[in-house]
């Protein structure tokens, strides 16, 4: 049989996945947008929407989607989005300063709640925007400035500690939990019913 009717190549066996995605952000802040650039561009080089090829032998199926408006009246469908979410995306719009501290304030907190583990993208939104010298003028008009590459480099940072953080933390209880056991078994388990 050839090889690439077997499934094999090179070798490797080729393994096939699904992805379920989950996009949040605060209302407006491009999501919608973004992911219709995203399926726009497969289309156009005549792909299939859910399939996207990683790093070789990986064939991604990206089967699922969930974009649900970060409108707050949308909040519990969000919720129900969760379960089973393989990525998420967490967006901002650089024009829009609220919808930037919201990453660390509601977004990260939620996702990590719901999604504990799960890999986070932190996704800046209309970054065309800015140059956009009216806006900026309409922004230093309340003292705000549109959100920089540092700035979205530092949030990034903060939930990047704070993951690391909680992995150090995990790793101190599980060595904690070994050493107490291997103490019981040394000095004999006893325990009064
Ligand atoms: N200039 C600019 N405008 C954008 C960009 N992305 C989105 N927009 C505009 O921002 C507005 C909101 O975009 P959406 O993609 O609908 O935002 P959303 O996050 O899906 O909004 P909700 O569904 O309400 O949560 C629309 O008018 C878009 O045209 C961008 O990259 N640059």
């Amino acid at each position: 049989m050839p090889q690439n009717m077997s499934g094999m190549s090179s070798g490797h066996t080729r393994r096939r996945e699904e992805l379920k995605v989950v996009i949040v952000g605060d209302g407006g802040c491009g999501k919608t947008s973004l992911l219709m650039v995203y399926t726009k561009k497969r289309l156009s080089r005549g792909k299939t929407i859910d399939k996207a090829r990683l790093h070789g032998r990986i064939k991604m199926h990206i089967h699922l989607f969930l974009c649900i408006s970060g409108r707050e009246d949308y909040d519990r469908l969000r919720h129900l989005s969760y379960p089973n979410a393989n990525l998420l995306l967490i967006c901002y719009d650089v024009s829009c300063p609220s919808s930037y501290d919201n990453v660390l304030i509601k977004w990260y907190p939620e996702v990590h709640h719901f999604c504990h583990g799960v890999p986070i993208i932190l996704v800046e939104c209309k970054t065309d925007l800015r140059k956009d010298k009216a806006l900026a003028r309409k922004l230093w008009s309340s003292d705000q400035n549109p959100i920089t590459y540092i700035q979205g480099e530092e949030t990034k940072r903060k939930i990047k500690e704070n993951v690391e953080d909680i992995f150090r933390e995990a790793t101190k209880q599980a060595l904690a939990a070994t050493r107490k056991s291997r103490k019981a078994k040394r000095n004999g388990f006893c325990a009064l019913l």
